[in-house]
């Protein structure tokens, strides 16, 4: 350590010099401070530090959570889809569930940062927090998506729109289907804003594997479904609305229903139920429909039953007992005005009997698909044996055999042949009882045959004598009318 008055002399003048250029510096600075703007002197800066500044080969896009006042969609897609690209580098995530989802849903937390590589580039995103600038306002979030500026236009074009796709079918498979009854004990009221509608999940397992029924009905079923989604263009090509009518019709407990959750459950597709005999007229019938979302199905059971057929007069016309609902206000709804602004609606009406429904509700292009769901096949118990019993469809048991001929010779509902096999857990136990059920079905039903078989054979003799008798008196009327020759020519067989 030395003193100012013990430096060397050239240490010394150095010292000074430096002093007197500081010293002017900031006198310089601070007559700069006071004569030059300040708007001019950031201007300066900004102007010195990009030509000093070696030029960057990264581009960063900031996506802010909102856009305006809607919510930013490449913001919403990116959450979504970083999602699926969490790896162990991961430090921090955020955790959450509502009471109404069924799984966890996580998140990056701010400031984590994700890689991601597509086609032949790497991208880095960047989870961004700022502190509310004030009380009122909120959180400022956004995502930071950083990369080499040469993949600029790949980016835009391949890789933004593929994380939008990624992020739809992200949502769609987690989507949880819900079913909309007017008058379900609901803990939510939802539909179009409208409070017309409450909600629940749709907790209803059915999917086409665990459905009884034959399989290439089921795949023609299937292949119709994927063809009915894909078609917007050629819908909107042809001039057509974008619905498809599907009319299920066979005897209680065949599985009707439970088609119906299958194919919600398959397309995602929220079901509303609807109830006729609760409407009140064709403009309440309207309000209601509109307020359906578009990828739904709108579902009416029972549509036998559903309204009362009374006041025929006007044809293809009838007026429900309680209400005003006509079945011409109800198709015409269906094939018009909602046709014109619903997209991707399926309907489907399901009925018990067939034969009693209004021909105006069967003519050609009002229901697309008639679907016959019949009794259960041998192939259709398999499946059941399956779904109840955990037995592969292609393995055998020592009863298969009886029980398949006894279910192909005898009318028995899938739901019958359900209940069975949920008496007992053990195979042979449960398929002993369904053996006993299906011969006491079918000993039943060769009983009600023979009663049926009597009846019949009792009629047709009545019908026989009938006609016998009306022949004869015909017979006889014919011989009166004649000449007395002739007569005696009919009465000895020559006429
Ligand atoms: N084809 C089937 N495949 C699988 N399970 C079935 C089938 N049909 C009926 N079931 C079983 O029987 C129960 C009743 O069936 P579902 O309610 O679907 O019949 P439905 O035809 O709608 O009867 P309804 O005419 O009385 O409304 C279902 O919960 C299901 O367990
Ligand atoms: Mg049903």
């Amino acid at each position: 350590m030395f003193s100012l008055k013990e430096m060397p002399s050239s240490a010394s003048t150095l010292f000074s010099a430096y002093a007197s250029f500081a010293a002017s510096m900031m006198l310089v600075r601070s007559m700069a401070n006071e004569l030059v703007p300040h708007e001019l002197r950031s201007y300066l800066g900004s102007a010195l530090s990009y030509l000093f500044t070696p030029l960057s080969s990264t581009l960063t896009l900031v996506i802010d959570e909102c856009s305006g006042m809607a919510r930013n969609q490449v913001y919403q897609a990116a959450e979504v889809y970083l999602c699926t690209k969490i790896t162990p580098a991961t430090d921090r995530l955020r955790v959450s569930k509502t009471p109404r989802q069924k799984h966890f849903t996580v998140a990056i937390e701010k400031g984590e940062e994700i890689n991601d590589k597509f086609e032949n580039f790497h991208v880095k995103w960047r989870f961004i927090c700022t502190e509310p600038k004030n009380q009122r306002s909120g959180e400022k979030r956004f995502f930071e998506l950083i990369f080499n500026k040469k993949f600029k236009d790949q980016v835009f074009n391949s890789y933004l729109p593929y994380v939008l796709l990624r992020a739809n079918a992200i949502k769609e498979q987690e989507k949880v289907v819900k079913l909309y009854n007017r008058d379900c004990p609901c803990d939510d009221v939802e539909g179009g804003g409208s409070g017309m509608w409450g909600s629940v999940n749709l907790e209803h397992p059915a999917t086409f594997e665990t459905l009884a029924m034959d399989p290439d009905l089921k795949k023609a079923i299937v292949d119709d479904l994927d063809r009915f989604v894909r078609r917007k263009e050629f819908y909107k090509k042809v001039g057509k609305a974008w619905k498809r009518g599907y009319l299920l019709y066979g005897p209680p407990g065949t599985g009707k229903s439970s088609l119906i959750a299958a194919m919600a459950n398959y397309l995602k597709f929220d079901i509303y139920d609807l109830e006729l005999t609760s409407i009140y007229g064709n403009s309440d019938l309207r309000r209601i429909l509109l307020s359906t979302s578009n990828r739904s199905i709108l579902v009416i059971e029972d549509i036998d039953c559903s309204v009362e057929m009374q006041d025929r007069q006007n044809p293809g016309e009838f007026q429900a007992s309680s209400s005003k609902l006509t079945l011409s206000g109800l198709l015409n709804f269906i094939d018009g005005l909602w046709s014109s602004c619903g997209d991707e609606r399926i309907i489907v009406f399901t009925t018990n009997k067939k034969d009693r429904l209004d021909p105006a509700l069967l003519r050609p292009g009002r229901m697309d698909v008639h679907i016959n769901m019949s009794f259960c096949t041998s192939r259709g118990f398999r499946i059941l044996a399956s779904n109840y019993l955990g037995i592969h469809q292609r393995s055998n048991h020592h009863l298969y055999g009886e029980i398949e001929a006894l279910i192909d010779s005898t009318e028995v509902t899938p739901a019958e042949v359900a209940e069975e096999l949920m008496k007992s857990d053990h195979r042979d136990v449960a398929f002993e009882e369904l053996v006993n059920f299906l011969k006491r079905k079918k000993a039943a039903s060769n009983e009600i045959k023979e009663e049926e078989g009597a009846k019949k054979t009792e009629v047709q003799e009545a019908k026989r004598l009938r006609i016998m008798r009306i022949a004869r008196n015909f017979r006889r009327k014919a011989i009166r009318g004649m000449g007395k020759r002739n007569r005696s020519r009919a009465m000895s067989g020559q006429v």
